[in-house]
């Protein structure tokens, strides 16, 4: 990607700007207004529905808090309609930021040991991706990822739920590995990843999140990573670059919740640069973006203060996540080529 002055203000380019995002979490993408409407069916939550006091209450210490916290949102989920509502309006959400495509970190163990029913949960994921695609446009695809830290039995679990003929469902594209880094070693989980890639899935686990470049290295050596979450220690490691870039490794960087999460102390430290210039695919994502006050055009501005990049520039770095995607070819190229077509038209005298 090429770096050249950056616009006067992206603000307005970006948000028109068509995209992809192929780093957010189902639900940590519950906007305010989505959580007043679970608490509302669930009142004996302890989530505050009060904008002003949730805000303090998305306000984290460290990574072992904000993990907390997002189980307390995920018990609020306790109906497959909670499931629907939840999907839909998280499209809606994205719809209103031009995001054309997402895929969507699902963690369907937290959901099935919570007592929904796992048929059910398969029903109301498919029903709201397809009724968001009809009535928005946004059209999503999951990734199913293993909660970590919850042991080798949600591993178990996660992989019979994405690969079982009868529930794995048709937006499903990807296996994914999230939560804390810490404790969590990834070589543990690749008889899971082969099972899951011998069933057709793509292998995009968290990794360098909380934790140095060797889990990174694991990631790819063991789960056979095709994109890294996060990535963020990879930066520590130069040969670790040199890797990437050749071996064409997207990471899909989210700066934002780098901060919140307390995992870099500020933006202006984050890594997001060093990765452009070894030569690394980079795609920008928001992760938890209610919980970490943010949003994916926010990312965007972000990524182009840091990278110094003007209209074109982001242009290309919307066009890194189309191409770094599981969507078709036909797809990817129809998204693409709407990207070039809304940069020449702003660009137009
Ligand atoms: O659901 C449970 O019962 C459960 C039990 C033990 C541990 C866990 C988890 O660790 C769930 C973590 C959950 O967090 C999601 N997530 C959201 N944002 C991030 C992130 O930035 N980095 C890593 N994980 C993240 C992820 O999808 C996990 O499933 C759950
Ligand atoms: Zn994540």
């Amino acid at each position: 990607m090429t770096q050249q002055h950056a616009p006067r203000d992206p603000h307005a380019f970006i948000a028109g700007l068509p995209k992809a995002e192929l780093h957010v979490h189902h639900v940590g993408s519950a906007s305010p207004r989505i959580v007043a409407e679970l608490a509302a069916r669930h009142p004996d939550s302890k989530v505050p529905t009060d904008p002003e006091a949730l805000a303090d209450y998305f306000t984290f210490t460290d990574f072992a808090h904000f993990i907390q916290v997002y189980l307390s949102v995920v018990d609020l989920i306790r109906t497959p309609e909670d499931v629907r509502l939840l999907t839909y309006e998280v499209a809606r959400d994205m719809a209103r930021q031009q995001v054309r495509y997402a895929e969507l970190t699902v963690t369907p163990y937290s959901s099935t040991r919570r007592g929904i029913d796992e048929r059910a949960f398969m029903d109301a994921i498919e029903d709201a991706r397809k009724a968001a695609e009809a009535d928005f446009g946004t059209v999503l695809r999951w990734c199913f990822d293993i909660p970590g830290e919850a042991g080798l039995e949600s591993a178990e679990e996660t992989l019979r739920l994405a690969t079982d003929e009868r529930l794995r469902p048709e937006g499903l594209v990807s296996f994914g590995l999230g939560g804390p880094e810490i404790g969590v070693p990834r070589p543990q989980f690749k008889p899971y990843f082969d099972r899951a890639i011998a069933a057709g899935l793509h292998s995009v686990p968290h990794a360098g999140e909380t934790t140095g470049p060797q889990t990174v290295w694991d990631a790819l050596t063991e789960l056979r990573a095709e994109r890294i979450g996060h990535g963020t220690s990879s930066a520590q490691d130069p040969k670790l670059l040199a890797h990437l870039a050749e071996h064409r490794i997207p990471l899909e960087v989210c700066p934002t919740s780098n901060i919140a999460t307390r995992a870099v102390r500020t933006l202006d430290e984050h890594p997001i640069k060093e990765f452009v210039e070894a030569g690394v695919l980079v795609t920008v994502n928001s992760d938890d973006p209610p919980m970490f006050g943010t949003d994916l055009n926010t990312e965007y501005a972000v990524a182009a203060r840091l990278l110094g990049l003007d209209e074109r520039g982001i242009a290309e770095l919307a066009k890194n996540a189309v191409h770094a995607s599981f969507l078709d070819e036909a797809g990817k190229a129809r998204i693409a080529e709407e990207i070039d077509a809304y940069t020449e038209r702003w660009l137009a005298p």
